[in-house]
């Protein structure tokens, strides 16, 4: 034997023995009675549903023997993020099958680089069937109930902005995340409170209506169009539905595309139950026209992106895949915006943010100061004041901050609206006065205007003043 291995040694090429050998290997091998399902972290642009349902029910099965895990945690979280590491197995058992797991990690193609990650899934062959259609699913569920128990919400922005011009790649879809910590919820937001029930239960029945989008043969997704002055709390708003729905956010700042193929690779990647957030929808179409023009003279004038480009891409993109997606645009200026947006079926609501009132003055008091409109002197006055003044929400909440007790910080918000406007009635008069064609009884209605609005402070002021007496 040994003599017959050493001639054919030296007489067959050592390659074609090593192909002879492994045919000889298969050919005589008994077949293995293991099915494997590879499990990659992605399908193509899109990540891979299968996956990630893995990765998050494989962090409660692991065993003991595990000899390497990963360890991470959040601030915001209560309890540590296991997972598994590299070539680490879980053993896990579902009715009569033994399944085994196994986390993969390769290094991807150059010239791009980067880990490719998957799962290797192996049973007997003969549970095939089972596997697929109950224990997978049964994965998912727990894998649902998981996230349920433990949502972080996470606040995804795009990784790569113009800077990295060669790296197609990532050029496509690639979203960072940080946890998302704004404390805005619904109970801290001073809005109007019919105009807050009402996004409330908009968005409750968004939620229970999976039923019936399908019946109709709608996407299940849903459209804001939310707009103000700065600083009335549209972000905010936006941070609160997402607190509320346990929704993520993508916050697409559309500068940082380029084309429409990168937004549709980007919208692409991402997921279910999530707010596509897309803030200064009038200034983002121009700059980003702009910037194109001048960042490649030699492309025609129409390659940039502009909003009808976004608006096609997100209506059909919004159309075929994906559920339970919220978009929201903000706008500072609604009537700058395309009226393309507007049109009926866009936008399914258009929530006006508007100047603080005297409900969101209230609201406001309780949540920062911890007081009520009760027995206290400056209310009255202020709400006064908020009547004839416009002033945010946010710089009601500054002045509000300014102290920690109460009548020195509503002393201050009372001084503030009152350079507010008078600063406006100065305005106004300039306004009247400076301008030749607006004739004399206009600028004595503005100046009547502005007197009766001091006269009413007075007055209040007087009424406060003679109660602080009794
Ligand atoms: N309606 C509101 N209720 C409670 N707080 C508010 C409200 N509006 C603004 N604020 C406070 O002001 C800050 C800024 O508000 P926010 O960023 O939500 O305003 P915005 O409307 O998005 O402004 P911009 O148009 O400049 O983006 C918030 O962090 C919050 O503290
Ligand atoms: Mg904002």
């Amino acid at each position: 034997m040994m003599l017959v291995r050493s001639v054919a040694n030296e007489l067959i090429p050592h390659q074609l023995r090593s192909y002879l050998y492994s045919a000889f290997r298969y050919f005589f091998t008994p077949l293995s009675p293991d099915l494997t399902l590879a499990i990659d972290e992605r399908c193509g642009m899109s990540k891979n549903q299968v996956y990630e349902a893995a990765e998050v029910y494989l962090s409660t099965r692991i065993s003991p023997k595990t000899e390497r895990l990963k360890l991470s945690k959040t601030r915001k979280q209560k309890h540590f993020t296991i997972g598994l590491e590299k070539g680490e197995l879980v053993v896990d058992g579902f009715e009569d099958v033994r399944l085994t797991w196994r986390f993969v990690c390769t290094e991807g193609q150059k010239p791009h680089g980067g880990e490719k990650k998957h799962f290797e899934l192996s049973f007997n062959k003969k549970h095939k069937d089972k596997v697929l259609d109950f224990y997978l699913p049964y994965v998912f569920l727990k894998a649902e109930e998981i996230k349920k128990q433990d949502k972080m919400i996470k606040l995804y922005s795009r990784q790569c902005p113009f800077s990295c011009e060669d790296d197609n790649e990532r050029r496509g879809g690639s979203w960072g995340s940080i946890i998302l910590e704004h404390p805005a919820t619904f109970d801290t937001l001073a809005m109007d409170p019919a105009l807050k029930k009402m996004i409330i239960d908009d968005l409750e029945m968004f939620l229970r209506r999976k039923a019936y989008y399908k019946k109709v043969g709608k996407a299940w997704k849903r459209g804001y169009l939310l707009y103000g002055p700065p600083g009335t709390g549209k972000s905010s708003l936006v941070a609160a539905m997402a607190n509320y729905l346990k929704f993520d956010i993508y916050d697409l700042g559309l500068t940082s595309v380029r084309s429409d193929a990168e937004l549709r690779r980007t919208l692409l990647s991402t997921t279910n139950r999530s707010i596509l957030l897309i803030e200064d929808i009038d200034c983002s179409s121009e700059v980003l026209e702009r910037q194109m023009r001048n960042k490649n003279k030699k492309l025609p004038d129409k390659t940039g992106l502009t909003l009808s480009g976004i608006l096609n891409c997100i209506d059909g993109l919004w159309s075929s895949c994906g559920d339970e997606r919220i978009i929201v645009f903000t706008t500072n200026y609604k009537d700058r915006i395309d009226p393309a947006l507007l049109r009926p079926g866009r936008m399914d609501l258009h929530i006006n943010m508007s100047y603080c009132t005297t409900d969101g003055f209230r609201l406001l008091a309780s949540n920062y100061l911890g007081i009520s409109s009760k027995h206290n002197p400056f209310f009255a006055e202020i709400d006064s004041l908020l009547n004839s003044t416009e002033a945010t929400p946010a710089e009601a909440a500054e002045e509000l901050m300014k102290s920690d007790d109460p009548n020195i910080a509503l002393q201050g918000l009372v001084n503030f609206l009152k350079r507010k406007r008078d600063e406006a009635d100065d305005e106004t008069e300039n306004k009247a006065t400076g301008c030749g064609e607006v004739d004399s009884s206009v600028r004595r209605l503005n100046a009547i205007v502005s007197r009766v609005k001091r006269l009413k402070t007075n007055v209040d002021r007087r009424k406060i003043m003679m109660r602080k007496r009794k």
